[in-house]
């Protein structure tokens, strides 16, 4: 395990699902899954398309209710939790899609990604006066730091829809750091990317492991990414759990070569 002291591995965990059922009208998209993710690790979870990697994140973030198991974040149950009262708790999500404002530059959406942070009120804001006007100068620092980090300066004031593909992902990514997550889940993170851009990704999702210290769980269909950077990996296929473990444990699993991986991994 790459990034994962003997520590961290026997801390309390950061999330925590178990024995996790859903089901759509009689489409079992999730079928008893258990995992849970440490400080500091990078967790990820694979399967074939439909496997039910989407369900369980939106499991986890609120937007599907399970019908049966416990989800757990930061020691509290968050089930029957709003998705946005899971995110004011430090959970943060990139999706498949891009979703951001493209007409706003690249700080100003990333300046969204700091509203949960925001407490003044709207007159105060209004009259620009004390905690607002302090608060926004913080805001913006760290804003400029998530620049820094992701290595974003030269886009900093042009409208998002007009960078490339490679550089609106990191934008999403740059929006759900400013929510100083506690934990980051990023959906297909290398999609349509091409292979420079892949490997920057891969660089960046590396640094806000080991730097900013932050834990990820990841859905990917790029197995090398994936065995690369994990330090576990899940595997489900029809919702059903076949094996976690490190990324050298689940390529060799029997269930997972024959299943799912076949040739692909060692390759
Ligand atoms: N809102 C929904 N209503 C009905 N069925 C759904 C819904 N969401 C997911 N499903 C079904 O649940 C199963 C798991 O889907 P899910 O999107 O979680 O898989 P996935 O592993 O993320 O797939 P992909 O790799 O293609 O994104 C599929 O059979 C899917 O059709």
């Amino acid at each position: 395990m790459v990034g994962m002291t003997d520590q961290a591995a026997h801390a309390a965990p950061v999330a925590r699902l178990d024995d996790v059922h859903l089901s759509f009208a009689g489409v079992k998209a999730v079928n008893g899954v258990s995992f849970e993710v440490r400080p500091s690790e990078l967790f990820a979870i694979i399967g074939p398309n439909g496997a039910g990697k989407t369900s369980l994140f939106n499991v986890l973030s609120g937007v599907y209710r399970p019908q049966q198991g416990s989800v757990e974040f930061m020691g509290e149950s968050i089930l029957g939790r709003r998705p946005h009262r899971i995110a004011a708790m430090g959970m943060a999500r990139t999706f498949q899609n891009i979703a951001l404002f493209e007409h706003l530059t690249v700080l100003d959406n990333l300046m969204l990604g700091r509203h949960q942070h925001i407490t003044y009120g709207f007159l105060q804001a209004f009259a620009w006066v004390g905690t607002a006007r302090r608060q926004e100068v913080e805001h913006r620092q760290a804003v400029e730091e998530i620049v820094d980090f992701l290595e974003l300066a030269q886009w900093r004031s042009m409208p998002v829809g007009l960078l490339p593909y490679g550089v609106q992902k990191r934008v999403e990514l740059g929006r759900a750091l400013a929510m100083e997550p506690k934990l980051l889940l990023l959906d297909e993170p290398v999609a349509g990317m091409n292979q420079e851009e892949t490997e920057d990704t891969a660089r960046f999702v590396l640094d806000i492991r080991d730097e900013l210290d932050v834990p990820i769980i990841m859905v990917e269909h790029d197995m090398g990414l994936v065995m690369d950077l994990a330090d576990r990996v899940l595997v489900v296929d029809f919702g059903t759990p076949i094996v976690t473990g490190t990324p050298d444990e689940v390529q060799r699993h029997p269930d997972v070569v024959r299943a799912y991986l076949g040739s692909e991994v060692g390759s």
